[in-house]
């Protein structure tokens, strides 16, 4: 069994508590820590490339810093050609100035980089220039430095975080590396795979130095990475009325797609029945497309009424549109007190007139970073700065489970816990996408998931489907190309 601190996430705060309860705790000196750090991310070197003997690495002035000293070192003694470029000059004390002694002593020269010279001739660059200690943008030489490593055109291999990524958030203030493989130390950082993160770490592994498990067992984990699960079998008894009933709303004029594409899902994520409340002149269309889906049209609040009465879950919102039609739709929905998904302009309306939902009915909000910032008052940007406190926050003032899109999806209930999703790919960054996650999560919803479980079920799925359906190539993925993976995901019928 995978230890369980693999899943586990932490703040910067946390990890550092970690790193001070090895070295006081558990008496490992930090400079143990170091070599223990360097030895396992060189490793990683020699097992991702193993034909590179000539590499170049660049030392900031911390210990992310004296990791790549000492990385430096282990290679030179291992027969590697090695050049160190350092971004400040010798300081006397401390862990990374004894690596940096360490490593000139055992006859590795370390010079000084200024802007303007060229990168010394490498197979590979290892960043070593800033890690778990980055306090603002990276600013002149360093920017220059990471611009040139990124442009380099051969593998980079990060220490512990990306040089230029906040490892509490995931976002990059300034430049950053763009890492094919971040080697992190000891406790899995929240921010490395979520927001610009993806853009930057590669692929990750995490290096638990040989620390004993009772480390992580005195943590609590300020979130969680999410697992690949799936749903039981259905019984052998099983008929159409034990799987729920989902009515998907919206559709305005000129966005058809957006509800055959949820309702499809749902239908695909194993719903029993699956209804559509739309304008009158989509339903030829989607009678045509999909008769499985039944089609009604809702030309105001009382067409819904009856639709309502027979539905288990709502889907309300995709191609709704914000007008008086829209409106009054929603208003309805939302009035009926059924468990609820909430999407697109289902959000864009709530943000205009917000309310809090009670807890005994499960709601989920699914936006993207737009909705996000309409929902809270504020702009993209300021979500993007933190993900993680933009996704809490709208749990906690909404009273409702929220799935904030994008890449690493966070997952986040009222009260703090969050989950957060390494899969997905840019891909999905296409048409279509957040509706079939909206038609999945209801139709989870349906089949007796609790909110909590619904959206991170439904987030997993789908992007373990567009993963799936991206081996044909990210560029061109369809939403519709989703549905195939997702059932067979869904039965369990892919690892
Ligand atoms: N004993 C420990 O605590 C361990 C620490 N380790 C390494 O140590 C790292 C953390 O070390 P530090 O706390 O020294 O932090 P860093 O080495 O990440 O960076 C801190 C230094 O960079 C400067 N700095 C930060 N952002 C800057 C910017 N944008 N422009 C210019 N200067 C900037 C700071 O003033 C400080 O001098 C971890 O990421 C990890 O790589 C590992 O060796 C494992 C053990
Ligand atoms: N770069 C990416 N990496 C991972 N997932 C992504 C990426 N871009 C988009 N997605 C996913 O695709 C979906 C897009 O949803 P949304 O923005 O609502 O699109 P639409 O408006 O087309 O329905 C979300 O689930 C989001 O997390
Ligand atoms: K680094």
């Amino acid at each position: 069994m995978t230890a369980p601190h693999r899943h586990a996430l932490y703040t910067v705060a946390q990890v550092r508590a970690l790193d001070r309860a090895a070295i006081d705790g558990l008496g490992i000196p930090g400079y143990e820590l170091m070599r223990r750090a360097a030895a396992a991310a060189f490793a990683a070197l020699r097992r991702h490339w193993p034909q590179v003997r000539r590499i170049a690495v660049h030392c900031g002035p911390g210990n992310n810093g004296g990791d790549g000293f000492l990385l430096a070192l282990q290679a030179h003694e291992a027969g590697f050609e090695v050049r160190v470029l350092a971004l400040a000059d010798a300081s006397g004390e401390g862990d990374a100035a004894r690596a940096r002694a360490a490593c000139e002593r055992g006859g590795v020269a370390v010079r000084r980089w200024r802007e303007g010279e060229p990168l010394p001739e490498a197979e590979l660059h290892v960043d070593a220039l800033y890690g778990t200690g980055l306090s603002r943008p990276p600013g002149a030489p360093a920017s220059a430095l990471i611009e040139a490593i990124n442009a380099s055109g051969v593998p980079i291999l990060a220490l512990d975080v990306p040089s230029g990524l906040d490892a509490d958030t995931g976002h990059c203030p300034g430049v950053a590396v763009r890492a094919d493989l971040t080697v992190s130390f000891i406790g899995a950082k929240r921010g490395l795979h979520t927001g610009q993160a993806p853009a930057c770490t590669g692929r990750v592994e995490l290096a638990t130095l040989g620390l004993p498990e009772t480390l992580w067992q005195a943590a609590v984990p300020d979130a969680h990475l999410l697992q690949p699960a799936t749903l039981p079998p259905r019984p052998r008894d099983a008929h159409k009325g034990r799987s729920g009933h989902v009515l998907v709303i919206g559709g305005d004029h000129g966005t058809a797609g957006a509800i055959r594409l949820c309702g499809e899902a749902a239908l695909r994520a194993g719903a029993g029945l699956v209804s559509v409340a739309t304008r009158a002149g989509h339903l030829p269309a989607l009678n045509a497309a999909r008769p499985e889906l039944m089609a009604h049209a809702a030309d105001g609040p009382q067409a819904l009424e009856p639709l309502l009465a027979r539905a288990t879950v709502l889907a309300v919102g995709p191609g709704l549109g914000q007008g008086a039609w829209g409106h009054a739709l929603w208003l309805t929905a939302l009035d009926a007190s059924l468990p609820l998904v909430l999407d697109a302009d289902g959000l864009n309306l709530l943000a205009r007139e917000p309310r809090r939902f009670q807890h005994d009915r499960p709601v989920v909000l699914t936006p993207h970073p737009g909705e996000a910032a309409r929902l809270l008052g504020c702009d993209t940007a300021t979500v993007g700065r933190d993900r993680f406190a933009a996704a809490r926050s709208l749990a906690d003032h909404f009273g409702a489970v929220v799935v904030l899109k994008g890449a690493g999806s966070l997952i986040a209930a009222p009260g703090g816990r969050l989950d957060v999703c390494p899969w997905g790919n840019p891909g999905m960054a296409s048409g279509g996408m957040g509706d079939l996650l909206t038609g999945i999560i209801a139709a989870l919803l349906a089949q007796g998931c609790s909110a909590w479980q619904a959206a991170g079920l439904g987030v997993g799925l789908h992007a373990r489907a567009g993963d799936r359906a991206a081996r044909e190539g990210e560029r061109g993925l369809l939403a519709g190309d989703l549905l195939a993976p997702l059932r067979r995901l869904l039965n369990g019928l892919d690892a």
